[in-house]
């Protein structure tokens, strides 16, 4: 407690990742490309990957465009198989991987009785099972080396729930006590070259979560986050060797004081129905056959 009271009011000391190797997932999504960009401005390698080979390579060509070296992968994350191939691939081809983000997210977008199971199997098998086998992946060559560094992106949404998201909730849940309990793993072994950095924030206006609103009168109060506000503030933890970041910090730690059952409070916020035009969003989408249907 008193060496956490003493570095809130030091400066933290970031350190550098100039020349290491730093593999994303989701990297052709919004926060994927930003935190791509950032670590190239920092000097470190990339090695991208994402489903979306259009998105990722489109990340790839801005990230040279600032001098570093970047190959860009295209991995289906939900597949275990797919992961450990491509990271083969990687060893093979680039070497050793030191810093890894995993950023790659999904949500079904549907209640859940709506919601066909591969659906929801999908939501956990990206944001959270990949989280296994990314780790199992890359993990033994830091542990050689006693250096790295895991980031896991989860979400507000793995802190505290909210209607509608039973999907999302229980991957970013699974992604927070992933994040510990690796965490408590690391130091457990002295594998202090080892940091881990969780990164929780609230909407981010990328687009995932398009539609998501809490009450009106509040929502200048607590808006969406900008994605490039959000990238730096983890870019910040991360190169502090932080262990852990909530964006906003103050809305975080409030919403964690409200218990879940506390559904005057959630109602009070529009917290309880929040989710509702964005399911209606997707619906829409959907029905025009603008993302594919299950
Ligand atoms: N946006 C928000 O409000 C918040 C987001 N987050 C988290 O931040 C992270 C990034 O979100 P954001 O940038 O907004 O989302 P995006 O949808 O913009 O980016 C996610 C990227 O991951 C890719 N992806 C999806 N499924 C797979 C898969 N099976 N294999 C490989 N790649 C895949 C997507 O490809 P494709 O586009 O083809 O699906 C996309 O390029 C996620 O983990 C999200 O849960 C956390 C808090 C708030
Ligand atoms: C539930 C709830 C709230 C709303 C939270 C929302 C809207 C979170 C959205 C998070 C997202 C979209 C995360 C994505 O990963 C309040 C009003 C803050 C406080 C009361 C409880």
């Amino acid at each position: 407690i008193l060496s956490a009271v003493v570095q809130t009011f030091l400066r933290p000391r970031l350190k550098s990742v100039d020349g290491e190797l730093c593999l994303i997932t989701g990297a052709g999504g919004a926060l994927g490309r930003l935190f791509a960009l950032e670590f190239a401005k920092e000097g470190a390698h990339l090695v991208l990957w994402d489903c979306n080979a259009a998105a990722n390579e489109r990340t790839a060509e801005l990230a040279r465009e600032l001098g570093v070296q970047v190959r860009a992968y295209t991995v289906d994350l939900s597949k275990r198989q797919s992961i450990y191939e491509a990271a083969e691939r990687v060893r093979a081809e680039v070497g050793c991987v030191s810093i890894l983000v995993n950023n790659a997210g999904v949500v079904a977008g549907r209640r859940l009785l709506d919601c066909p199971d591969e659906l929801l199997e999908r939501t956990l098998l990206v944001n959270c099972h990949a989280l296994f086998w990314m780790t199992k992946a890359f993990l033994p060559q830091m542990k050689a080396q006693n250096h790295g560094h895991i980031v896991t992106v989860a979400s507000a949404l793995g802190l505290f729930s909210t209607a509608c998201v039973e999907d999302y909730c229980a991957s970013k849940f699974g992604a927070v006590g992933f994040h510990e309990s690796l965490t408590h793993e690391l130091l457990a072994e002295d594998l202090d070259g080892i940091k881990t950095t969780l990164v929780c924030p609230y909407i981010v206006d990328t687009g995932m979560f398009a539609g998501c609103e809490i009450r009106k009168e509040l929502r200048s109060l607590i808006p969406p986050l900008e994605p490039l506000y959000t990238v730096q503030q983890s870019m910040k933890a991360i190169l502090a060797e932080q262990q852990m970041i909530c964006i906003p910090l103050t809305l975080i730690e409030t919403s964690s004081l409200i218990p879940s059952a506390n559904v005057a409070t959630y109602r009070f916020m529009g917290g309880d129905k929040c989710m509702l035009p964005f399911i209606k969003n997707i619906e829409l989408k959907t029905s025009n056959g603008h993302i594919k249907s299950f």
